[in-house]
């Protein structure tokens, strides 16, 4: 009989409208500015389950992920400065919008891992997974 603990998953959706270019040869027509409509995923890591069977509430997740996109929305992100020279691709965007919810996380989250992964159109999708270490995030 297999008796490890699982690792659950808990995921929550939300969606950012930016604009962006991407100034790099290396991007071609995309050096222009052009928008983006990413469909955010954020999943959260844990090892067992907490006292009440979850890994963390739904709900707390859901306002977490809105809260971290909310300076983003319908932004130019050529001027946000948490962008400023730098390459805003959607690789960056998922590692951002992860280091921002690690921040946010209450320090006894308990968790392992959370991972953040956009798609910026149905047949391309980027993430990015940061290991958690009981209240610090290394990327
Ligand atoms: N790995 C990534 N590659 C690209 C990203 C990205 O965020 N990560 N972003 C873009 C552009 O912003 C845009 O989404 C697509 O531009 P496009 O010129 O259409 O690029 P494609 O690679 O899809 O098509 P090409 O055949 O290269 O024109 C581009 N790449």
């Amino acid at each position: 009989m297999i008796e490890t603990t699982p690792v659950f998953r808990l995921s929550v959706d939300d969606h950012v409208m930016i604009a962006h270019s991407l100034k790099d040869p290396f991007f071609g027509p995309a050096q222009r500015l052009h928008g983006a409509t990413l469909a955010i995923t954020a999943t959260f890591e844990r090892q067992g389950l907490d006292e009440h069977g979850v890994v963390m509430d739904i709900g707390m997740a859901t306002e977490m992920l809105s809260e971290v996109l909310d300076p983003l929305r319908y932004q130019n992100l050529d001027e946000h400065p948490d962008f400023l020279n730098k390459l805003s691709t959607t690789e960056v965007v998922c590692q951002h919008i992860a280091l921002r919810l690690a921040e946010a996380l209450p320090e006894d989250h308990q968790l392992r891992a959370l991972e953040v992964a956009a798609e910026e159109h149905p047949r391309a999708r980027a993430s990015a997974r940061i290991e958690l270490e009981w209240g610090t995030a290394s990327a």
